[in-house]
């Protein structure tokens, strides 16, 4: 399989708190027809892509949280989508809210090769947020009540002819979820999110939003020689504004594909695996110049 082909990220606008999943699958289904006339081999969509961003609401209602939930993929609901992919021949990767059998929430996302066989998943391991209400916040983000922290490590799947790693949203502004994929032999880091343009604690820091996801998104691939792609739900959604900003960025660092709306749009860019060497044989030689002897610090268990 070549290694070099058409990647696209398809950034989502605002989903409404009561927008029924068909809905939001049928515009997946709109974007992916639109990735596949720009001949792409894979469509990446954002984290919790089927529904609004209910971690903003504090409820105690364990019925009112599990409604967000999925407890099947494919389900009746989101089959088309895998229905669309297989008759276009065209992969993709789709973050969603999991609820296992035996009752575990996760915050979760899969990737789906051409043939339609989900090739890898993975549970989000960087919970951001708090877990208790906090009346003072103008919206909440709940993250660490709703979910539990994925049980999956940061994992590198053979997709896409290649080695694909896999993290959501918050994982990306972690050094560490980079190199453990780096370290796993990635060559592609496909992620998604929901970042509000606010953020409470600081608000001194709104202005950086956009700066501080390319920053991490920029410094994550080229210090580890592999493509990144990392796609957005943005634009006001029930009151919260999310920042869009959905990128490409190649091994050098550089971003090649940049979205320009917060809504549904459609990024592509030429993506060529072997273009990984360019780092990984050079500056970022892991073999040659690492030196893990002197990071035991950061694998230190907390104290
Ligand atoms: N869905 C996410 O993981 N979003 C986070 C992020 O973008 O890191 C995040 C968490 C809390 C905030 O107040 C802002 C942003």
């Amino acid at each position: 399989m070549s290694r070099k082909f058409v990647l696209a990220a398809a950034q989502l606008g605002p989903i409404a708190a009561d927008e029924p999943r068909s809905s939001a699958v049928a515009r997946m289904i709109a974007l992916m027809r639109e990735a596949k006339a720009r001949g792409a081999r894979v469509v990446v969509f954002p984290e919790l892509a089927l529904t609004t961003f209910f971690p903003r609401w504090y409820t105690e209602d364990p019925a009112q949280i599990d409604r967000w939930f999925e407890t099947e993929m494919p389900s009746a609901e989101t089959q088309p989508l895998f229905d669309a992919a297989a008759e276009l021949g065209i992969g993709f990767h789709l973050g969603y809210a999991e609820l296992t059998p035996e009752g575990r929430h996760f915050n979760t996302a899969i990737l789906v090769d051409e043939t339609g066989r989900i090739a890898g998943k993975y549970r989000k391991i960087h919970l951001p947020g708090h877990r208790e209400h906090e009346p003072w916040r103008p919206f909440q983000h709940l993250e660490k009540r709703y979910f539990e922290k994925g049980d999956l490590g940061f994992p590198v799947f053979d997709a896409l002819g290649g080695k694909v790693g896999m993290c959501i949203c918050n994982d990306r502004r972690w050094p560490e979820t980079w190199r453990v994929l780096g370290l796993g032999g990635a060559e592609l880091v496909v992620l998604g999110y929901n970042t509000p343009l606010h953020y409470p604690p600081a608000p001194e820091h709104d202005h950086l939003q956009y700066f501080h996801n390319e920053l991490s998104v920029q410094a994550g691939a080229y210090q580890n020689g592999l493509w990144a792609v990392a796609v957005a739900k943005a634009g006001h959604e029930e009151g919260c504004d999310l920042i869009g900003g959905t990128i490409i960025v190649a091994p050098t660092g550089e971003i090649i594909a940049r979205a320009a709306t917060v809504g549904d749009e459609v990024i592509t860019a030429t993506v060529d695996l072997d273009r990984c060497a360019e780092i990984r044989s050079n500056v970022f030689n892991f073999a040659l110049h690492r030196e893990p002897e002197d990071y035991r610090a950061i694998t230190a268990p907390r104290g």
